[in-house]
């Protein structure tokens, strides 16, 4: 699928096929939500469309902290294809369910005492959501109603927008390092392209978490709000931006992406084989383990 990306017309990333049977992955009983709403859902995310403004809604419902396991992935990467593929939606906002955290990032148990092949699939399934993502024909706003540490800040990165929650709790940011871990070189790019590369370079090599106002001041997040207002800044961001032609903001958004998406997909082989070296490594591995025991710890 993104290699065949580039088989579409210049700038249009994402060739709109027929539209999905949403039908029978809906779940919510007839009757419960609007006319001109749809709803999908699976065990980690629900989706609800409203037709009338074209705009998703995605939201995280993977408890304790949607964490990015394969499964979740997964399901992440089909509930993008079908809203990507139907012509209803043009406008997606990502949000969570779960309180307090938007999601913890990668989960750490996929990268620990697994097989080199499950690391592999793994791994390919971590570029497949950011690749369908950052090249999605879709206006992408993320809603963070919670921490949003590593591949957490990854997804609210790839969006085209993003509002946070203000909250002295909350935290945001690619702390890799502090895990002992490297960030690979397109989670760098994405995160160089909204702060720029001497904010990214201390940041990533800190593997700093921001608190809300600090990630504002240094342009990770977009704009602040209080909590009962997220949803509705959301929806006004969104708006303001479908406003504007389709093709004429979707050829923008490819252009200004295009460099990156290709780097990335230059190397995608060689990314996998990269992390799957690095994180069978023993003392990765020890890293690793040492990390989780420290988060146990931390809660009890
Ligand atoms: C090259 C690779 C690039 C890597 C990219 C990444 O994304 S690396 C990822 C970098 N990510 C991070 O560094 C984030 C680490 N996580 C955190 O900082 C906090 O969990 C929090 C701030 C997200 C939420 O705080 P909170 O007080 O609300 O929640 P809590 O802390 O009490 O946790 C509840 C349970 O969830 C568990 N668990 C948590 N995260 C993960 C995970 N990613 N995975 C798996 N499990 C995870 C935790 O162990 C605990 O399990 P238990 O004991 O119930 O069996």
């Amino acid at each position: 699928m993104p290699v065949s990306l580039y088989a579409s017309p210049p700038g249009v990333l994402f060739p709109r096929g027929s539209p999905q049977e949403w039908g029978q992955a809906a779940r919510q009983p007839p009757g419960l939500l609007p006319a001109q709403c749809r709803a999908f859902s699976n065990n980690k995310i629900l989706v609800e469309l409203d037709t009338s403004s074209g705009v998703a809604t995605m939201k995280f419902k993977s408890p304790p902290v949607n964490s990015l396991s394969l499964d979740f992935l997964t399901e992440f990467c089909i509930s993008l294809e079908k809203l990507e593929n139907d012509r209803a939606c043009r406008g997606l906002i990502i949000t969570s369910a779960v309180p307090r955290v938007f999601s913890s990032g990668l989960d750490i148990n996929e990268m620990c005492g697994k097989s080199r092949e499950h690391y592999a699939e793994f791994w390919r399934a971590v570029q497949e959501m950011w690749i369908r993502l950052y090249s999605s024909n879709m206006v992408t706003v993320a809603a963070i109603n919670g921490s949003s540490p590593a591949g957490g800040c990854l997804i609210a990165l790839t969006c085209d927008y993003r509002i946070m929650v203000e909250n002295p709790k909350y935290i945001i940011g690619l702390n890799e390092a502090q895990l002992g871990i490297v960030a690979p070189f397109w989670f760098k790019d994405t995160f160089v392209k909204a702060v720029g590369h001497r904010v990214a370079e201390r940041s990533l090599q800190l593997g700093l978490l921001h608190s809300v106002p600090e990630a504002h001041r240094i342009g990770l997040v977009d704009e602040v709000v209080p909590e009962e207002k997220l949803q509705e800044k959301a929806a006004a961001v969104v708006a303001q931006w479908l406003a504007l032609p389709d093709h004429a903001r979707q050829l923008t958004k490819s252009m200004m992406r295009k460099a990156v998406l290709d780097h990335m997909l230059a190397h995608r082989e060689e990314d996998i084989q990269n992390f799957v070296n690095f994180i069978s490594k023993d003392s990765i591995q020890k890293s690793l383990s040492m990390y989780m025991e420290m988060l146990k710890k931390k809660k009890s």
